[in-house]
């Protein structure tokens, strides 16, 4: 009777237009339309960034650094300027060959670092194996961080009373979406899969903020699905197609799939986006699921937004406070 008031409570507050109940035999997860969640978000930077153009004089900008030729990594970089475009943020993209070397990331970045038209600065995600990730990253100003990534901003997510200056984009859209379906994280029990520096890692260090009880699992973990059956809220980002099968979920859980797997159509050559969940197994056992596609990845571009809007305001009071 209590799952049943549970997933009827669960319903009635997520019944917007944020989400969808894929079918009427009352039995199955509710899946979460991030693309809807996104384009709110949208809206309102759009909104902060014409107010911000028409009182300060400037547009707030975003600067990319993609070294390689990674076909996903592509798409993913031409996601965000788009994205950009359609909130009036100005963005460019420093694109550099597979084999550049560590030199040349590093003055790409300084060159961001030092152009007051860049806001943020966005090093896009994996680097070829042959460059010092740590290095590159912790060489963006700490400013200008709007991936939330520099060891600075990821160490004041992790203390305790302190609030970094950017919080990471998927940590911020898994929050979001959570804090949009009325879903409570304090005292409750969250597993979240993979530890990945852009992804698992932060997101389960911001749910610990939010006053819940946390573990990590990774690829060495024995028998992760010990600690998903008894999960609350499991949010998996290792990028594992069918990870996540229904018998690893708790009746009711809330399902978050961050994981991002490319498989290609043989036939067309098309890529399709896969999660790390069996989502046809999921939904007969969760309450609420977020899907790929159209779930966190969505939001994920929207708070990348946020970031850089966030990131022109402060260095523009900055600014102001050094000439007053
Ligand atoms: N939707 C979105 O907005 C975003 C999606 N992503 C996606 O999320 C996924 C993770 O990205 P990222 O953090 O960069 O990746 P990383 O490769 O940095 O991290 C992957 C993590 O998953 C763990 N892992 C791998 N296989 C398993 C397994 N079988 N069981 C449990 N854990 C496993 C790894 O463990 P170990 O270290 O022990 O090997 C590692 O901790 C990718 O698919 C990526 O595309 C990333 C960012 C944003
Ligand atoms: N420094 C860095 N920061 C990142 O945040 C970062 C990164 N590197 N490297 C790669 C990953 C991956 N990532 C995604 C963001 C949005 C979607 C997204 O919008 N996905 C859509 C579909 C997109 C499509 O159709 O191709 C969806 O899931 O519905 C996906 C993946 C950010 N990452
Ligand atoms: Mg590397």
């Amino acid at each position: 009777m209590r799952r049943l008031l549970c997933r009827a409570s669960a319903y009635s507050r997520s019944f917007s237009s944020s989400s969808s109940r894929p079918s009427s035999h009352g039995e199955e997860a509710i899946i979460i339309d991030g693309k809807s969640v996104a384009d709110e978000i949208k809206q309102v930077v759009a909104k902060e960034v014409a107010t911000f153009k028409k009182s300060v004089g400037k547009t707030p900008g975003l600067g990319v650094i993609f070294v390689g030729t990674r076909r996903e990594s592509e798409l993913y970089v031409h996601n965000k300027t788009i994205a950009c475009a359609e909130t009036g943020i100005a963005s460019s993209c420093t694109k550099l060959s597979e084999n550049a070397s560590e030199e040349e990331v590093l003055a790409s970045v300084m060159k961001y670092n030092e152009d007051p038209s860049v806001d943020g600065i966005l090093v896009q995600l994996p680097l070829p194996k042959h460059l010092n990730e740590d290095k590159i990253m912790s060489s963006i100003s700490l400013l200008k961080d709007v991936d939330g990534c520099h060891p600075m901003n990821i160490g004041s997510l992790a203390l305790n009373r302190k609030q970094p200056l950017f919080i990471p984009c998927t940590a911020k859209a898994c929050l979001q979406i959570l804090l949009k379906n009325s879903i409570q994280l304090s005292g409750r029990y969250a597993v979240v899969i993979g530890c990945g520096n852009i992804s698992g890692l932060p997101i389960s260090l911001l749910l610990q903020k939010h006053n819940a009880t946390v573990t990590r699992v990774h690829a060495l973990t024995e028998t992760p699905e010990d600690y998903t059956r008894r999960a609350d809220i499991v949010i998996s980002a290792a990028g594992c197609p069918n990870l996540v099968r229904g018998d690893w979920l708790k009746r009711e859980a809330v399902v978050l799939d961050v994981g991002i797997s490319h498989t290609q159509d043989p036939s067309s050559g098309d890529l399709h986006l896969v999660g790390d969940v069996c989502i046809e197994e999921a939904r007969k056992v969760a309450s609420v699921i977020s899907p790929v596609p159209g779930g966190v990845g969505p939001v994920t571009i929207a708070m990348l937004l946020q970031n850089t809007m966030l990131a022109a305001k402060s260095r523009h009071e900055n600014d102001y406070r050094k000439i007053s």
